[in-house]
């Protein structure tokens, strides 16, 4: 685990035994049961491939660890609309919402204001280390969580996997290198997110997708995350057979952060 990542860890650690005590866990179990309409996902996701666009999971997210504050009119809600409007044509297949706070700047309420200012699916993305978290997205209205490979072991993965399949939600799966991808296949979900940033020197390259491309089958479905700012990388990408993004950044120095993806996807 890079030290960010056991920073990061460490605090949703102490978030999770905190958020216990004021909501047990079998009460956050049963508020997330009782959320039953989910949005499809990976359906939102497969649709926009098959009509021969990229699939784009458009990111809200306000700071970052690797580069502070993005955007100080940060609304949720108008950002979440200009993303599913894009320029009419071109625009996002899916949310992705940050609701850490102590690194991101992000929050629980923007995911919920976020998506009920559009119909698109909503990733919450967060650092899942506790079964909690996971009812928890389901509870605030998540379609879908991110397992980062990096943070957690074979069990925890097959089991916060199987929480969210069996609350209606997708799960994203998020490897770095050939280790993680040989770890994240032995998972059900289609979805393999492969993060181009490193999150040692925060240094990002597209190579890192291109590198293990070819170690996907083909039933399953490559997201490129982190770092794709260029049309020529989205081309080159497209062209390797990588059709689903997700970007955050690019689109959040924009003044119209949907025209931005709409230029970059279009
Ligand atoms: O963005 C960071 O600096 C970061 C640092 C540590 C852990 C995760 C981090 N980012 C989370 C993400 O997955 C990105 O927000 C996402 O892939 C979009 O990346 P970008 O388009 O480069 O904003």
């Amino acid at each position: 685990m890079s030290d960010i990542l056991e920073k990061i860890v460490a605090v949703k650690r102490e978030e999770v035994a905190s958020a216990r005590k004021k909501t047990s866990l079998e009460a956050m179990r049963q508020d997330a049961e009782s959320r039953v309409l989910t949005r499809d996902f990976v359906g939102a996701l497969r649709a926009k491939i098959a009509a021969g666009q990229a699939a784009v999971i458009a990111e809200i997210k306000k700071a970052s660890p690797s580069k502070g504050v993005l955007r100080a009119d940060f609304i949720p809600a108008d950002i979440a609309q200009s993303y599913a409007e894009g320029d009419g044509t071109v625009s996002a297949a899916c949310l992705s919402v940050l609701t850490d706070r102590q690194f991101f700047q992000g929050g629980i309420d923007y995911l919920k204001q976020a998506r009920a200012s559009c119909e698109l699916p909503v990733l919450r993305k967060d650092f899942v280390v506790d079964a909690y978290q996971v009812y928890e997205s389901r509870a605030i209205g998540a379609d879908a969580i991110l397992l980062i490979a990096a943070c957690l072991d074979d069990g925890q993965m097959r089991e916060f996997e199987s929480i969210a399949m069996g609350l209606g939600m997708a799960v994203l799966v998020e490897v770095h290198d050939s280790g993680e991808l040989e770890r994240a296949l032995k998972l059900r979900t289609p979805l393999i997110g492969v993060n181009n940033r490193n999150l040692r020197t925060f240094q990002v390259s597209v190579q890192t997708t291109l590198d293990l491309l070819p170690g996907l089958p083909e039933s399953r479905l490559l997201v490129t995350e982190s770092g794709i700012t260029l049309r020529e990388d989205v081309a080159r990408l497209r062209a390797a057979g990588v059709h689903a993004f997700l970007v955050g950044e690019a689109f959040m120095r924009a003044d119209e952060p949907g025209e931005a993806l709409a230029a970059l996807f279009r």
